[in-house]
């Protein structure tokens, strides 16, 4: 558990047993099961690519993930049933299922703790006429007593459970235990609305969220039990909360739509942020149609208006494009209504009506030909902004870099780079790591020449006269920074973990590596705004524009980074 043996955090405290070395050595030899250790996304996805259809995946929510990464389906919308009440059983122990409970009570949820003693003598009951209660168990649990207190909580749980009931448990003992008291045989899995939050629904219709107990943050079963509470219908289960994000359709003749329509749709982003489509509603109409969806595309004023249902897409709808645009040919007007739909959003941000601004692509030479003379967005936002020097940072779970230089050619880069300037950019890379966690980011710095120069053998010098004064000057302030450094071999070492931030001089030498890594891999952030910037990094893919095939990861990590830097507390 992030990066502590489990046996040695709280989680394991209600087990007798010792940890298991691994958990081959927990469950042993079994024929017929394969025990297989990943350490990443790749691994669960070449395990399910590898699985024939006879295989039965046992494994955490990840490799479900994995499998809808491989087999994706459409978003299926399913409502919550009626039901007059919702019960919360929580059955784990650890300090973090004790802070989600007192999440309830302050949102007047009651939680009523049951005394072990109590509960192993029969004698605990509970009588409350609340619609949303959660139950507990007061105090440490003895490892010795755990699996009878499980089974004495569900007896309780049971009696004031009827057969509308909604449920939310957490834990596996106590979600098996408390569904075995009420005869429920079989869940049918629905959709994931938080990590780990899998809602289902009984063969008798009722909805039941199950979660891994150590799982959430502190507003995670707050949240799950707002999904469920009656009359909760507008309510998407994480949106309590949740930040508004303004998302830019991009140029509506690339892909920008057909990846806005699944990522809006996704459960996942609905659980991290409100999402409110800043561009042409029929545009959207038209991308679904392609992907073979029925969204409900609803067109709203203004960002309070915005209701967040499955299923559902909110746009403020700026109506800029013809029916007719064709998809993948570069068009004025298309790259016109892009201007505008960042226009729009910056005004939002500005004003606070959305806490971040998530972009899809647009197209440069589209933005070019409608008069906007600005290489991207980055230049675009800055100036709507009133920003003087921002800087582009591109973002993957492996790999941060941030660009010293961006869309100038490249002798213009050489000419323009010059300490005063890597000084500002590596200050604003450290100061985004140090907002977003890391309070001592280590940082390396690429040199411009192949070898940073090999001492004077290749290029004129440039490394020393642009790059090492200014990094002299971070270390003597006490800045982790080092370099500047063959561009290769940095990323090399920021693969292997050397580096939390690597500093490319130039566009390409930062983006080429993080591409690498795949498409939906990667984020751009600018860093520097007074407001939040995230974007796909991938551009408007006219050829494969309007053929359903684009793929939407970047734009659902985009609105995910958006969402986690609009809940940290300052903006990049
Ligand atoms: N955030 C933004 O607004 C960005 C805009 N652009 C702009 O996009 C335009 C086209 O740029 P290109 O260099 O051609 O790069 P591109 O990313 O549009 O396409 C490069 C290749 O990747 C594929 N591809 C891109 N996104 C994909 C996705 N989501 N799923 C599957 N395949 C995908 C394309 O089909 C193409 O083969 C240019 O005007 C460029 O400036 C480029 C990058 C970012
Ligand atoms: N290479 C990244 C890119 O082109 C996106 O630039 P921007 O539109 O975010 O400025």
């Amino acid at each position: 558990m992030n990066d502590t043996p489990l046996h040695q955090t709280d989680l394991w405290a209600a087990e007798t047993a010792q940890a298991p070395q691994s958990i081959a050595a927990a469950v042993g030899r079994i024929a017929g099961v394969r025990i297989v250790d990943i350490t990443s996304d790749a691994d669960l996805d070449a395990v399910v690519a590898q699985s024939s259809t006879d295989t039965i995946l046992v494994g955490t929510g990840a490799l479900t993930t994995a499998v809808a990464r491989l087999f994706p389906g459409s978003p299926v919308s399913h409502p919550v049933a009626e039901s007059a009440r919702t019960v919360v059983v929580v059955g784990t122990a650890g300090s973090n299922a004790a802070a989600q409970l007192d999440e309830l009570e302050a949102d007047s949820i009651p939680v009523v703790r049951l005394d072990p003693a109590e509960l192993l003598a029969g004698r605990a009951s509970v009588s409350a006429h609340a619609d949303v209660i959660a139950l507990a168990i007061a105090g440490t649990v003895d490892p010795e007593n755990s699996h009878r207190l499980v089974s004495a909580l569900a007896d309780v749980a049971a009696r004031l459970i009827d057969d509308s009931t909604n449920l939310v448990l957490t834990g596996g003992e106590t979600a098996r235990t408390v569904l075995d008291r009420l005869g429920v045989a079989r869940l049918e899995p629905v959709h994931e609305i938080a990590p780990g939050a899998i809602v289902s629904v009984t063969p008798g219709g009722r909805t039941v969220v199950t979660r891994p107990g150590s799982f959430g943050d502190h507003r995670s079963l707050a949240a799950i039990a707002a999904y469920l509470r009656p009359n909760s219908s507008k309510a998407h289960p994480m949106t309590g909360n949740l930040p508004y994000v303004a998302l830019t359709m991009g140029d509506g003749a690339g892909i920008g739509p057909e990846v806005i329509v699944p990522a809006v749709l996704d459960p996942r982003v609905a659980a991290w942020c409100r999402p409110i489509v800043i561009g042409d509603a029929s545009r959207l109409r038209l991308a679904a149609g392609v992907l073979g969806l029925e969204p409900e595309i609803v067109t709203v004023e203004k960002v309070s208006d915005a209701e967040f249902v499955a299923g559902r897409i909110n746009v403020i709808d700026l109506d800029l494009l013809p029916e007719d645009l064709a998809w993948g040919e570069l068009s004025p007007v298309a790259g016109h209504a892009a201007y505008e739909y960042i226009r729009v959003a910056s005004e939002l941000a500005v004003a606070g009506d959305v806490q971040a601004i998530c972009t899809a692509p647009l197209n440069k030479e589209a933005l070019h030909a409608a008069g906007h003379i600005f290489p991207g967005h980055t230049e675009l936002l800055a100036h709507l902004i009133g920003t003087e020097e921002v800087s582009m940072m591109l973002s993957t779970p492996k790999l941060k870099v941030i660009h010293v230089t961006t869309h100038i050619g490249l002798l213009d880069a050489v000419a323009k780079i010059e300490p005063g300037l890597v000084e500002r950019t590596i200050r604003r890379g450290h100061d985004a790591l140090v907002r977003s966690g890391n309070s001592s980011p280590k940082m390396g710095v690429c040199g411009i020449n192949p070898h940073a120069g090999e001492n004077g053998l290749f290029g004129y010098g440039e490394e020393d006269q642009k790059i090492v004064p200014a990094v002299d000057l971070l270390r003597a302030e006490g800045m982790d920074v080092t370099g500047p450094l063959p561009a290769d071999t940095a990323f090399f070492l920021a693969g292997r973990g050397d580096y939390d931030l690597i500093v490319a001089m130039y566009h390409d030498q930062g983006h080429g590596p993080v591409k690498v890594l795949g498409i939906e891999a990667g984020v751009n952030i600018t860093v520097g705004l007074p407001v939040i910037r995230t974007s796909v990094d991938h551009g408007t893919a006219f050829d494969i524009a309007g053929k359903g095939i684009a793929e939407a990861g970047s734009m659902v990590e985009a609105l995910r980074q958006a969402a986690e830097l609009a809940t940290s507390t300052a903006a990049v």
